[in-house]
């Protein structure tokens, strides 16, 4: 167990507080998952449940591992049910406006001692940390997609972040088998600094006709022996968030470079946000996903 954290809460129980609820409970940390959808508890739930049967299934861990990790999970359809968490991990929407006001509803009932993290993709740890009553104890988490398949967090400290934050935090991923690589709070960090202008890079090409999503996709899989295509990627992520992350480096940065494509934004206006939503550069409502370009 990382230093002092027992138990575990997550706000948001999307792609990412699910993978995240998954490894903690692996781990062994009790797991308390708040939602602003019931429905999404319910799914997720499902969701932690079939992911570890395949584990189950691939040898990576035994039934009764698994029983013991859902059982660990308690569902909380009201915050509340985070307020005696060592940890509080949110990982809600990107968006800023979202994310502050979720910190309003928890600072207060959190124990003054926890720590409250975010998985925050892009944002300033520094600002987000200024809106809480603990800007000490308050750190980016940044887990990979799928959480339960990626060995990389990214931590990031905000200026106001104590020591003994950042090194509580750390003993809690080493203890979950990840790899750390320590990021200064700028926008995006590392990984996203570099991969969503890549990803951004590839929706321009198919705007501007270079190739159809599928030539994309195979050229960068074949050609540059990436596991997934780049819009195949965008599409796992979640076009919303790719499309937040861009606006922030491009904002944060204020270099053209990192324009965000007017095709993405479109998708976004569509509500076409990608596999979660049924629909994005794919179609992933049949038995195989189409190309939707
Ligand atoms: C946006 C951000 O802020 C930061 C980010 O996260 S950026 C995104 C980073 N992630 C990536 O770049 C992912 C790139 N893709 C990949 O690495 C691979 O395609 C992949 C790991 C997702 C799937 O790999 P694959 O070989 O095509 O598929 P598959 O053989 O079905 O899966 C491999 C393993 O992953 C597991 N897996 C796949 N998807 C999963 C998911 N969504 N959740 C949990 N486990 C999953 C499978 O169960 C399988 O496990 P076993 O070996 O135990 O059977
Ligand atoms: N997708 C990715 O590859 C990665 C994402 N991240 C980051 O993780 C965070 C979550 O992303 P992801 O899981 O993909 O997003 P999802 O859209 O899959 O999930 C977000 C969840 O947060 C819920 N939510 C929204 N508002 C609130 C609220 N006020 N209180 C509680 N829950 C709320 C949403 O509910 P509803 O749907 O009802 O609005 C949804 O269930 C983001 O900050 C993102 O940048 C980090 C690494 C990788």
């Amino acid at each position: 167990m990382g230093n002092q954290i027992k138990s575990v809460g997550i706000v948001g129980a999307g792609q990412m507080g699910g993978g995240i609820a998954h490894v903690c409970a692996m781990a062994g940390y009790d797991v308390h998952i708040h939602d602003v959808s019931a429905d999404g508890l319910q799914s997720m739930l499902a969701t932690i449940s079939g992911n570890l049967a395949r584990q189950v299934a691939s040898g990576k861990t035994t039934e009764s591992d698994r029983e013991a990790a859902l059982a660990r999970i308690a569902l909380a359809p009201q915050i509340e049910g985070l307020a005696a968490m060592d940890l509080v991990i949110e990982a809600a929407t990107e968006d800023e406006t979202v994310k502050r006001k979720i910190y309003q509803q928890i600072c207060p009932i959190l124990n003054p001692e926890a720590i409250l993290a975010t998985n925050t993709s892009s944002l300033s740890i520094t600002r987000l940390a200024s809106t809480t009553d603990r800007p000490e104890r308050f750190i980016g988490i940044h887990f990979m997609n799928p959480v339960p398949v990626m060995k990389l967090v990214e931590l990031v400290r905000g200026i106001a972040t104590e020591d003994q934050t950042f090194q509580s935090a750390r003993s809690f991923i080493e203890t979950l088998d990840k790899t750390i690589t320590v990021a200064e709070d700028f926008p995006a960090f590392i990984v996203n600094r570099i991969l969503l202008p890549m990803i951004n890079e590839a929706i321009y090409t198919l705007y501007e006709g270079v190739g159809s999503v599928e030539a994309i996709d195979t050229a960068m899989k074949l050609g540059a022996n990436h596991p997934m295509g780049p819009l195949q990627l965008a599409d796992f992520i979640g076009l919303d968030t790719c499309l937040s992350i861009m606006q922030v480096l491009h904002d944060g940065l204020s270099d053209s470079k990192y324009r965000p494509c007017p095709l993405l934004v479109k998708y976004v206006e569509a509500g076409w946000l990608g596999r979660k939503s049924g629909r994005g550069f794919y179609d992933y409502r049949g038995d195989t996903p189409v190309p939707t370009r």
